[in-house]
């Protein structure tokens, strides 16, 4: 009997819906006997602070790239918590950062000694988001080679209005490979816990482009803007929908913690391209002073724009209530 434990790999680009599906498996098959290995492209790891339910203990990658000797050492890692509490942990999840290759983290199970007797891995799933995805693998090569080293794609937010059906999404998936399966996150046949079932799994498809060997040659760029002050909350979903709205094809994720008048706890922010998730509460005892902030990550946008643009229109407190037009122009990045 093959007692390794199995590995999966969740892959998709910038806010295609990963951490959800992480979370909604977590919940399937048991968090607490499952390590969790996130890798996020950013200068300060949230993942694990804006989901309810995700484990303290995951191990966090926060060097967004992450190069095969942080892969390995987070993996060392799980397993010898696997072996410390032998009954407990019986599977591993790794989630690579949205603008990772999944090459390295295949590379890396499949070369060492040592994790490959004590892990399997089973499959690299691809989360791709019906709203985004198909503009995304139109543009971003890190898309596509997510894609490519696949052996499941898996539709999320099919149930958003400006969702694309799913077999446009599927024939798209097919130019890049001809064979790739794609399930729906949101149909009532989807099973999360399906993901880890044990038949054979294919080696990696070859891959369509040389990944970028340090990942350092990425043209994304990370920036924190520090929002420590209760927020106006009207106020700043009307500015952050503007930017979004103005700049989604450069400004392609942001996602944070917000301390806000709207609410007692905290409000996890996600904006994904030009689309603005609905917030979600945080329990009052998550909150921390210091987490309140928000992370983005932009091309081609100068972050001291951002920054100013954030200052002149939600900091700036308003001796009378300005007309929306007013707001929308005082927007410096446009
Ligand atoms: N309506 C809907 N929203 C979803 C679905 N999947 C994810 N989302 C939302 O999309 C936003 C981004 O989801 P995440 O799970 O954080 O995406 P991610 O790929 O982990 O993001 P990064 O780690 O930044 O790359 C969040 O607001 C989620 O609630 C879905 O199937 N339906």
């Amino acid at each position: 009997m093959d007692d390794r434990l199995p590995v999966l790999i969740v892959t998709g680009f910038l806010g295609s819906g990963k951490t959800t599906l992480v979370q909604r498996l977590l919940q399937r098959i048991g968090g607490e006997e499952t390590g969790v290995i996130v890798n996020e492209f950013g200068e300060v790891a949230v993942d694990n602070r804006l989901y309810v339910g995700m484990p303290d203990d995951a191990e966090i990658i926060s060097n967004g790239l992450a190069r095969k000797e942080d892969i390995s050492r987070a993996f060392y890692n799980i397993v010898k918590r696997a072996k410390a509490d032998k009954a407990k942990m019986k599977r591993v999840i790794f989630e690579t950062s949205g603008l990772a290759d999944p090459t390295p983290v295949i590379a890396v199970l499949a070369e060492d000694a040592w994790l490959k007797a004590n892990l399997r891995l089973v499959r690299v799933v691809s989360a791709v988001d019906a709203v985004a995805g198909i503009g995304s693998i139109d543009t971003y090569s890190e898309t596509r080679q997510q894609i490519a080293v696949s052996d499941l794609a898996i539709l999320t937010k099919s149930d958003l209005r400006a969702a694309v059906d799913f077999d446009a999404v599927q024939l798209k998936l097919r130019t890049l490979v001809p064979d790739l399966e794609l399930v729906d996150a949101q149909s009532p046949e989807f099973r999360e816990e399906e993901l880890f079932a044990e038949d054979s799994r294919t080696f990696p498809r070859p891959a369509i482009q040389e990944p970028s060997a340090s990942g350092e040659t990425s043209d994304f760029q990370s920036f924190v803007l520090p929002i420590t002050e209760t927020v106006d909350w009207p106020l700043f979903t009307l500015w952050l929908s503007a930017l979004l709205f103005a700049h989604g094809d450069r400004i392609v994720r942001v996602k944070g913690l917000l301390k806000t008048d709207a609410s007692r706890g905290l409000l996890a922010i996600h904006g994904v391209q030009r689309t603005m998730h609905p917030p979600t509460h945080m329990p009052e005892k998550e909150a921390r002073p210091d987490d309140c902030h928000l992370v983005f990550i932009v091309h081609s946008i100068d972050q001291a724009s951002i920054r100013s643009s954030y200052q002149r229109f939600v900091e700036r407190r308003f001796p009378r209530a300005p007309t929306a037009s007013s707001r929308f122009s005082s927007i410096p990045c446009n």
